[in-house]
């Protein structure tokens, strides 16, 4: 077994801000009141992950699957502990991020790809592919500033899966797709996960995780609260209530 990602005692601390103006700081300031303080989006969190693992991240909004992933993606750093990572890695934290809105589709499937590690050589050679799952027609060539949420989405995911990566990470990627485009993708992520790449799935769908990912972590408060098989992970969170009306969207996808 090779070990894909190790994330060791990872903490990270966010400021609130109460206040947004000098004048409601005053004001909180001559009451006494807090104007920021701090508070824990992770606390010491620690787990191993292998090659060609599925691991579905889940929790409550707010409990730090996006931080965690964005440590381990590399664009956010812990501000204590380590995450390592072996190979590259590719994915969609948020819908429309790393893209420009004055540039077009095309363009921007270039600087994305870039931006995830490929080379102009590769992105020209795998153009069609991503245009193709793209599937978002002649808006391609018009600024991304004119796209809707969905469209934003359809081509972030189709230049990250397009990427040849070691893992692979979609944060939420499926909340905004069409039903269509939601089954191409599980499609699609199966057969990457199928390839041996190491795969994180972040859903509230307890239906489409079961059928993605043999294990599943659950973050709680910024906290490992369960780390283990899926069904029982979901049973954790008692998503199983839900799996009804789930399962009806799951197996649609
Ligand atoms: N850059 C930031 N500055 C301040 N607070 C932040 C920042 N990024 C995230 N947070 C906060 O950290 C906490 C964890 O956020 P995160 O996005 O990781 O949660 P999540 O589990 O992905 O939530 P969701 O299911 O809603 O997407 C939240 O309270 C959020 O408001």
């Amino acid at each position: 077994m090779v070990t894909s990602i190790e994330v060791d005692n990872v903490s990270k601390t966010f400021s609130r801000h109460y206040t947004r103006t000098l004048q409601q700081i005053m004001v909180a300031k001559a009451k006494r009141k807090k104007t920021r303080d701090t508070f824990d989006a992770l606390k010491d969190v620690s787990f191993t992950v292998e090659q060609g693992e599925a691991i579905g991240l889940m929790g409550l909004n707010g409990s730090g699957k996006s931080t965690l992933l964005k440590c381990i993606m590399g664009v956010m750093r812990p501000d204590e502990g380590t995450v390592r990572v072996r190979g590259r890695a590719s994915g969609l934290i948020a819908t429309g991020a790393g893209f420009h809105p004055q540039m077009t589709g095309t363009e921007n499937i270039y600087m994305n790809a870039a931006i995830l590690g490929m080379t102009a050589a590769e992105t020209e050679a795998k153009f069609d592919d991503i245009a193709a799952f793209a599937d978002v027609g002649e808006f391609l060539d018009t600024p991304v500033g004119n796209y809707s949420s969905g469209m934003f989405s359809r081509l972030g995911f189709a230049v990250a899966v397009n990427v040849d990566c070691d893992i692979f990470i979609a944060d939420e990627v499926l909340a905004v797709g069409d039903q269509p485009f939601k089954k191409k993708c599980m499609k699609k992520m199966e057969e990457v996960r199928d390839s041996g790449v190491t795969l994180f799935y972040v859903s509230h769908s307890a239906g489409s995780v079961r059928k993605m990912c043999e294990r599943v972590i659950v973050l709680e408060k910024g906290e490992v609260g369960f780390d283990g098989k899926a069904g029982a992970g979901i049973r954790y969170l008692k998503y199983d209530e839900d799996e009804d009306n789930d399962s009806a969207n799951a197996n649609d996808i």
